[in-house]
């Protein structure tokens, strides 16, 4: 049975449809991407798990289990942690603060607070800052520790590497692939086709709001993926 799977799923803002019959799932231990131009609907994919789309038709399933309108407190809870677009670290929360927040689900497993500090040592350096005090690059770091504080199954990154210096995604990209190793199902919402590449076993493709095409990514050319993307 697959962690996350999603069947013919039409999703809406309002009135206006952004997803069409999107089938999609994550297997435990799967690392898949969603590549696609801006606009295609990858955040809607994201958004349709936690209420903020509208699913008008098909089904969402975490475990077998229907999995809709959960709020990211429930999402935690179900073992799905969201890295969001933008970070969102919270300004007037210190680095130590911030993380702590990931853990309000209380979920057991391996991450901890010492566990994430010796995952980014720069974190514990700087624990009593301000989260918006750091870097670009370590917040990112900051944003993917919180979600892991929760314990999660299913970690989701929407566009983790936008903004980073080139050294700071190959950090980015050696840490997702240790996580991967050690069990946590990953959903990557991307872009950068190098990034990807180096991350994931399988992709999908999203273009106005449909799946376009969908396979291994272990020897796919690189051409045949830029068409599909801006950048
Ligand atoms: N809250 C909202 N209300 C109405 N329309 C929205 C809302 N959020 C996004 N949209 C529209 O839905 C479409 C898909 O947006 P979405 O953010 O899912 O795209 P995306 O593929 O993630 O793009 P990007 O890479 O730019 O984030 C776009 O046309 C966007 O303008």
């Amino acid at each position: 049975m697959s962690l996350l799977s999603m069947r013919d799923v039409d999703a809406y803002y309002g009135r206006a449809q952004i997803l069409d019959r999107v089938t999609m799932h994550v297997d435990r231990g799967d690392c898949v991407a969603v590549l696609g131009r801006n606009g295609v609907g990858k955040t809607t994919l994201i958004n349709s798990l936690l209420g903020i789309a509208t699913v008008r038709a098909g089904s969402v399933e975490m475990d077998g289990k229907p999995c809709l309108k959960i709020r990211n407190f429930d999402a935690a809870h179900r073992g799905i942690s969201i890295v969001p677009q933008g970070r969102r670290i919270i300004g007037a929360l210190t680095v130590q603060e911030n993380l702590v927040l990931g853990a309000a689900s209380r979920r057991k497993g391996p991450w901890t607070l010492s566990a994430v500090y010796d995952l980014f040592p720069v974190l514990r350096e700087r624990a009593d800052t301000s989260g918006t005090a750091l870097s670009g690059g370590q917040q990112q770091m900051l944003a993917i520790g919180r979600a892991l504080m929760a314990n999660p199954e299913l970690l989701i990154l929407d566009e983790p590497s936008e903004g980073l210096a080139p050294v700071i995604v190959d950090q980015l990209i050696d840490m997702l692939n240790a996580l991967a190793k050690s069990g946590t199902s990953i959903l990557l919402v991307e872009q950068n086709i190098a990034f990807v590449r180096d991350v994931v076993k399988r992709y999908y493709v999203l273009s106005k709001g449909r799946v376009i095409e969908e396979g291994p990514m272990d020897g796919v050319p690189i051409e045949k993926l830029r068409q599909h993307i801006a950048v």
